[in-house]
């Protein structure tokens, strides 16, 4: 049986280092980290995972400000509200949540947050950070692979990496972090040729494609690990839904190390938001 990687946990343990720094900024300096988070219109995934955030924001003592706007919103009344949250001294964070509804620009969006409060890593000034070497704030699902694969991989340095997915969001920045770790990195995606030969041949593959149990049994080397960033929602025909990654994992007794979903990389998204939360406020108020 391949060992199975409990992102909760590790989540768990990420949250309460969280608290401790956020305590100690508060005790030091009387600094509280705020984060304001954006949800425009009524996507019922996006309002659970806005749910999330918010609570875990609580629980480890960060301020988080709410703002909910409708459906309609144009896309100026956003970039205004943006606009005031890139000034208020009380907000050290902001993530707007994808996706948007189409009469807004997501680019101009992102273009419009203040890099330094851009705990997403989303905004093309921490892009270009990442892609030359880091110091900016860097993307939370790819900040949480990657600690993840800290827990159970020792050597990174020549390791064949296989991502498989390119957007902007996961695969592109986690393919930077494994190159700046010195992997050697395959970027891969749905159209690859002959894509199970190539992760035949991967001691780490991050599969971010959004195609249920995309990765079969046999597509897995013996002894690799596998981090399973895929959520699907599917109802099955007694109705009931459940969540299924991309990885068949039930088929991957031979792997080394597999992430579970759900309780894999998703905990580890939302702690990687508090942990960038920290840094964004400890930046602005140093
Ligand atoms: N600006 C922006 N930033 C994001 O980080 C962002 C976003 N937009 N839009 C949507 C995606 C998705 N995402 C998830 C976060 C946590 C879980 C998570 O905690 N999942 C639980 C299960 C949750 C459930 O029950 O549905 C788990 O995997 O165990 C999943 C997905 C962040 N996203």
């Amino acid at each position: 049986m391949a060992d199975i990687l409990r992102g909760d946990v590790v989540a768990q343990r990420l949250c309460h280092r969280v608290t401790a720094q956020v305590e100690r900024m508060r005790a030091e300096r009387g600094v509280v980290p705020g984060l304001a988070v954006i949800l425009v219109g009524e996507d019922p995934p996006s309002e659970v995972y806005v749910r999330r955030k918010l609570a875990k924001a609580k629980q480890v003592g960060i301020r988080s400000f709410e703002h909910r706007l409708p459906a309609e919103t144009g896309e100026a009344e956003l970039l205004a509200l943006i606009a005031r949250l890139n000034s208020d001294a009380a907000v050290h964070g902001i993530l707007v949540q994808l996706p948007l509804p189409e009469q807004i620009s997501a680019d101009k969006v992102l273009n419009a947050i203040d890099p330094d409060k851009d705990v997403d890593g989303f905004h093309p000034v921490n892009v270009g950070r990442l892609s030359t070497g880091g110091g900016g704030l860097v993307p939370c699902t790819p900040l949480g692979c990657m600690m993840l694969l800290d827990e159970v991989v020792s050597e990174f340095r020549g390791r064949q990496a296989v991502v498989i997915g390119k957007s902007n969001i996961v695969g592109k920045p986690v393919a930077l972090l494994l190159l700046e770790r010195e992997c050697t990195v395959t970027v891969t995606h749905i159209h690859t040729v002959d894509l199970a030969s190539i992760v035949r041949k991967a001691d780490i593959v991050v599969v971010a494609a959004g195609a249920p149990r995309l990765v079969r049994g046999d597509w897995v080397k013996p002894g690799a690990v596998v981090i399973d960033v895929g959520i699907t929602r599917v109802t099955s025909e007694d109705g009931r839904t459940r969540l299924v990654g991309d990885a068949a994992a039930d088929e991957m007794d031979h792997a080394g190390v597999v992430t579970p979903v759900p309780g894999g990389v998703g905990p580890m998204t939302i702690a990687c938001l508090l942990g960038n939360t920290i840094k964004a406020a400890q930046a602005l108020t140093a």
